[in-house]
């Protein structure tokens, strides 16, 4: 036995000597193949972005509807990190088993890593941290977008999601703006999506609060893709009058992953919020329990009498804990905008700085806006007729759906100059319309302010 064990000390040392390499290997499932392993997708995903220049042998995929090349197997990767040089592989346990199973093959894949032994502790705290990183966040890109909103119906399925795919094509790009506003909104969404740390050190939950307000048609929901396009997230649109009480209003906020923008469209028609909040706490508690047990007991009826309860029993004060309450911190990285036509109807509580970080104004089509519908819509950025349009606009208020609309070709090649042409007809259109609205005005103040004189007289 003595000579058995320093046999085998002394073989190790040789072969520590001769081979001074570590291994590591990351298996694609961990266990009887019931989980993917996390490490192996990221290793993957960080690889495929690196790899494809470097390596003789690649393997194309087809996934979602682009061509993908990947790493072949036992291709070797040679990866070097702050100096340090390490070397990746894809290896494969091929099964000797006959045994017939739901999966294509009973073959093992695993990523190998090798690097130097003098290397290990870099390599465990610092290389394999960023290789995970990496690979996460190109997952994170690359990923299918899907846009949520919350179930009706039946009971069971209430403070649950359902979505679809979401692709919306809304951009910065298309988005018409005036160039400042829309600079600024870019560079608040680049230093919040950046911002992991700060929040963390100020001991406040990584969110954000977006209040987009105009009147209809100047682009609020295309604003709100245009940043779920731009932050890359997922989106969860909560019609609100659909959430019958505070709780399930919660239960929905739980089921929101982090990476998300979470919509209230047209904020001031889905809840009773021109009442001012209550300063008396107690009368306010016991108003929302209230409302709480009416809603549950309404739930509990038969589905009749909730289809007749179209009324959304959800407080201001829930909707106030939605946002930033105590369980509001559990879902990570995620923005909350609201869209209103009437701004003025909201509670100040709603909508404070701090609640609501970015109050924008969407409003009427400028010149800037204008020019920046032409270019997508007709891919022209001047033109003769572009200062009867500058000042058609200065003496009227139309919205960019009202432009766009205008400038859209009716039929196939139609030329430029005929879109033009129907814009400013419409434009001179609208600033006779307004004007006859004003004189008609004017005449009826003029017919009470007469009426008025008569009544003092008598
Ligand atoms: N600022 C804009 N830039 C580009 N297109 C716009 C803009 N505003 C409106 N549009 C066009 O008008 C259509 C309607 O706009 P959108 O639904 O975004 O407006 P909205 O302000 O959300 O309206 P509502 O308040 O009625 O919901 C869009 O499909 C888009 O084509």
């Amino acid at each position: 036995n003595q000579v058995h064990t320093l046999i085998a000390k002394f073989s190790q040392k040789l072969a520590n000597f001769l081979y001074p390499y570590v291994e590591v290997r990351f298996m694609e499932y961990i266990g009887d193949y019931s989980r993917t392993n996390e490490a192996f997708t990221s290793i993957e995903l960080y690889l495929t972005s690196k790899s494809t220049n470097q390596a003789k042998k690649l393997q194309g995929e087809y996934v979602k509807k682009s061509l993908v090349l990947k790493m072949d197997e036992s291709q070797e990767f040679h990866d070097v990190f702050e100096g340090i040089k390490v070397v990746w592989c894809l290896k494969t346990i091929v099964s000797n088993t006959n045994r017939v199973t739901f999966y294509p093959a009973d073959d093992k894949r695993y990523y190998l890593l090798t690097f130097h032994r003098k290397d290990r502790d870099f390599v465990a705290r610092t290389y394999l941290n960023h290789v995970m990183e990496e690979g996460k966040n190109i997952g994170l890109s690359k990923r299918q977008r899907k846009l949520y909103t919350n179930c009706t119906g039946d009971s069971d399925k209430r403070g649950k999601w359902s979505h679809v795919i979401f692709e919306h094509p809304s951009s910065f790009e298309t988005i018409a703006m005036d160039s400042r506003k829309k600079k600024e909104i870019i560079d608040d969404l680049v230093t919040f999506s950046k911002a992991k740390e700060f929040y963390a050190k100020i001991g406040k939950p990584w969110k954000r609060g977006y209040l987009l307000y105009g009147p209809p048609g100047t682009g609020k929901s295309s604003l709100v893709a245009a940043i779920a396009n731009f932050l890359k997230y997922d989106i969860y649109d909560i019609e609100l009058t659909n959430v019958k009480t505070n709780a399930e209003l919660r239960k929905l906020l739980i089921g929101i992953t982090s990476k998300s923008v979470v919509v209230i469209e047209d904020i001031d028609c889905s809840l009773d919020l021109t009442g001012q909040r209550k300063t008396d706490s107690v009368n306010e508690k016991e108003k929302e329990e209230k409302k709480d047990v009416v809603a549950a007991s309404l739930q509990a009826a038969s589905g009749e009498g909730e289809n007749k309860n179209k009324m959304s029993n959800v407080t201001l004060s829930g909707l106030l804990n939605f946002i930033d309450g105590i369980w509001s911190a559990s879902t990570g990285e995620r923005l909350i905008i609201f869209t209103t036509n009437y701004v003025e109807k909201l509670d100040q509580a709603l909508i404070r700085r701090g609640r609501m970080d970015m109050h924008i104004e969407l409003s009427y089509c400028g010149f800037d806006g204008f020019k920046m519908l032409a270019k997508n819509y007709l891919s022209i950025e001047s033109h003769p007729l572009f200062d009867t349009v500058r000042c058609l606009l200065e003496e009227t208020n139309v919205t960019p759906a009202d432009v766009a609309e205008n400038l859209m070709p009716k039929v196939a090649n139609e030329d430029v100059e005929t879109s033009l042409k129907r814009l400013i007809q419409a434009l001179r259109t609208s600033k006779e319309e307004a004007e006859m609205k004003d004189k008609k005005e004017d005449g009826t103040n003029g017919e009470e302010e007469a009426e008025d004189a008569k009544e003092k007289e008598a």
